[in-house]
């Protein structure tokens, strides 16, 4: 199910209020930026069928009404992850599906300072190795299993690739890996498990 414009602006802006709360420190500050933001969530409220977007997120077919907090174009606390799928080409040459996204992560995501959280990295890297997992029509799998490495810091506020695919099938098993890069760099790899639960996956299992 696609957002709508309205939606989508209206989350943009709740993601700039959550910006100024950890960025401005004084409250004078603090509540110029709140109330310039109350007013564009106002003015969009007024009438909500002519909000227009000029970048709006893809919606994805694979994914029909995403409201988790680690993805959706309609929920704050979100980072704005837009995944996209393509085939491993030229270089590696290998063929294989892969599901990535190339995101800006701002302050409300810091851990240390100037990196992300580690765990933000985890929920980034899950959602797009679940997405991975659920490449060429796959029954639905749950995470079972997921392994981090923090091999560096990940950047705030410059582009980051998160990236996941499938390594191996094994019956009701799906073997994911993938990991983060900022400038080429890797700075964290994940590897895991998803599991088909038996109900779902008459098909895949007698695969197997
Ligand atoms: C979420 C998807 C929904 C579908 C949507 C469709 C479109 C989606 C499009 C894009 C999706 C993007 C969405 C990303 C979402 C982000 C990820 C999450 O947040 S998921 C939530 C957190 N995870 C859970 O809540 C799982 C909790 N766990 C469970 O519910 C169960 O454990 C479950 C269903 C995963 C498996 O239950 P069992 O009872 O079938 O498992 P047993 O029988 O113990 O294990 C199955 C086989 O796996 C082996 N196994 C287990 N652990 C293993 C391991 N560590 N290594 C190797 N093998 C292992 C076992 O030995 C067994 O093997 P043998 O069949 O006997 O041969």
């Amino acid at each position: 199910m696609s957002v709508s414009p309205f939606a989508e602006h209206t989350t943009r802006l709740t993601r700039s209020l959550i910006n100024a709360l950890v960025s401005e420190h004084d409250d004078a500050a603090l509540a110029s930026r709140v109330r310039e933001i109350a007013a564009d969530l106002s003015a969009a409220a007024e009438d909500p069928s002519v909000v227009e977007i000029r970048d709006p997120m893809r919606p994805r077919s694979r994914f029909r009404l995403d409201l988790t907090p680690a993805s959706s174009a309609r929920n704050p606390i979100a980072p704005p992850l837009e995944i996209r799928h393509r085939v491993r080409g030229a270089a590696e040459d290998d063929g294989t599906a892969e599901s990535y996204a190339d995101v800006v992560l701002p302050l409300q995501y810091q851990g240390p300072p100037g990196r992300v959280h580690g765990g933000i990295v985890a929920l980034m890297l899950d959602q797009v190795l679940g997405d991975a997992a659920h490449a060429s029509g796959l029954p639905p799998a749950f995470t079972r299993e997921l392994t981090l490495t923090y091999d560096a810091g990940t950047p705030l506020n410059s582009t980051v690739r998160v990236s996941g695919r499938i390594s191996r099938i094994e019956g009701r098993k799906r073997f994911m890996e993938g990991e983060i890069t900022a400038d080429g760099v890797v700075t964290a790899r994940a590897r895991g498990l998803w599991i088909s639960p038996r109900e779902q996956s008459a098909p895949a299992s007698s695969r197997s």
